[in-house]
């Protein structure tokens, strides 16, 4: 007699080939037409007694979520590199193991800056809102003029896999590259980027910043009233990494004051449904948190979370896993 399936849930649909892996090779509930919150992960883990369940950063756990999971949960595996959503230590504390998806999606959060980079600096969002709106005159020479990013300077806040993966493509565009991280990288990963050990140092430098760390766990947002100021006037600020690093009421003030020339967002502090004042601004331009949404990322993402769950299952070491 062949052994039962294990029986895994899954807060949203995955792509088409990993539903169809989850149909080989384990035992899961329908998959959700619309993304589940966390009280319905809750309360369907304990119907189904998973001994996996992959989620996204839509549904934290966190407390008395933690508490709540049923005995039967071994594994969460979290679709994204981010891990904000999730209190780790409270999960390994509870026995239960934890995966991200690392690497996968390096390439497209990297592209997704530099389109952000290039869109804030070049006026893409009225450009486009013009187009919308018919055209309708010649544009006179000074009119709605962009600033060039080729041979700019950028900033870079973060340098692990994603950062280093802009710093890339920003040298294609002959950018200085400068950047600032909690540890000074080897000349090797640097590739000509230049150190600094402090914010108060670099960011004056910056005609573009871009932020590529994680959210921190506790404490208020890197990107306040103070720190937006050392930024020279006119410059751009981009985040493809957390809405929680900025304080969007600063970032507001100094898009309007002309401080900053513009902004190009994919994260925000109160997602789905961020700040209207921000969104409606001319010089930002803003994306819905799709860093990683390609259908070649969003695939990989989705096999590596199984691969995950897979090698739980057969007993093996965890290919992603997350350490405390
Ligand atoms: O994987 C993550 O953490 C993301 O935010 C993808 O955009």
């Amino acid at each position: 007699m062949s052994a039962a399936k294990p029986r895994i849930l899954r807060s949203v649909r995955l792509l088409n080939a990993a539903e169809k892996r989850i149909e080989a090779d384990f035992t899961a509930p329908p998959a959700p037409a619309e993304p589940l919150d966390t009280a319905a992960i809750l309360k369907l883990a304990h119907e189904f007694q998973p001994v996996a369940i992959l989620v996204t950063h839509h549904a934290p756990l966190k407390g008395a979520d933690i508490a709540a999971l049923p005995d039967s949960v071994k594994l969460i595996a979290t679709v994204s590199v981010g891990l904000d959503h999730l209190d780790v230590p409270a999960l390994l504390a509870r026995g239960i193991a934890v995966s991200n998806t690392p690497d996968v999606l390096t390439d497209c959060n990297a592209d997704l800056a530099m389109m952000l980079i290039i869109a804030a600096s070049r006026r893409a969002a009225e450009y486009y809102t013009l187009m919308k709106k018919g055209w309708g005159h010649t544009l006179g020479m000074d009119e709605m003029l962009g600033h060039r990013v080729t041979g700019k300077t950028l900033g870079i806040i973060g340098m692990g896999r994603i950062g280093q993966a802009v710093a890339r493509r920003a040298r294609g565009f002959e950018m200085n590259v400068i950047y600032h991280n909690r540890r000074r990288l080897d000349a090797a990963q640097e590739e000509g980027a230049t150190y600094y050990a402090t914010l108060e140092d670099m960011l004056p430098k910056c005609n573009i910043l871009s932020l590529h760390l994680p959210a921190a766990p506790s404490g208020g947002p890197l990107m306040t009233a103070r720190t937006l100021a050392l930024l020279p006037r006119g410059s751009v600020l981009v985040n493809a990494a957390r809405g929680a690093l900025i304080d969007e009421t600063a970032l507001i003030d100094a898009l309007r004051s002309g401080h900053l020339f513009g902004a190009g967002l994919d994260v925000f502090q109160n997602e789905p449904n961020p700040d209207p004042r921000l969104i409606s601004l001319p010089n930002v331009f803003a994306t819905p948190h799709v860093g990683s949404a390609t259908v070649e990322t969003r695939t990989a993402m989705c096999m590596l979370a199984l691969d995950n769950v897979a090698a739980l299952v057969a007993g093996q070491p965890l290919p992603t896993p997350v350490t405390a």
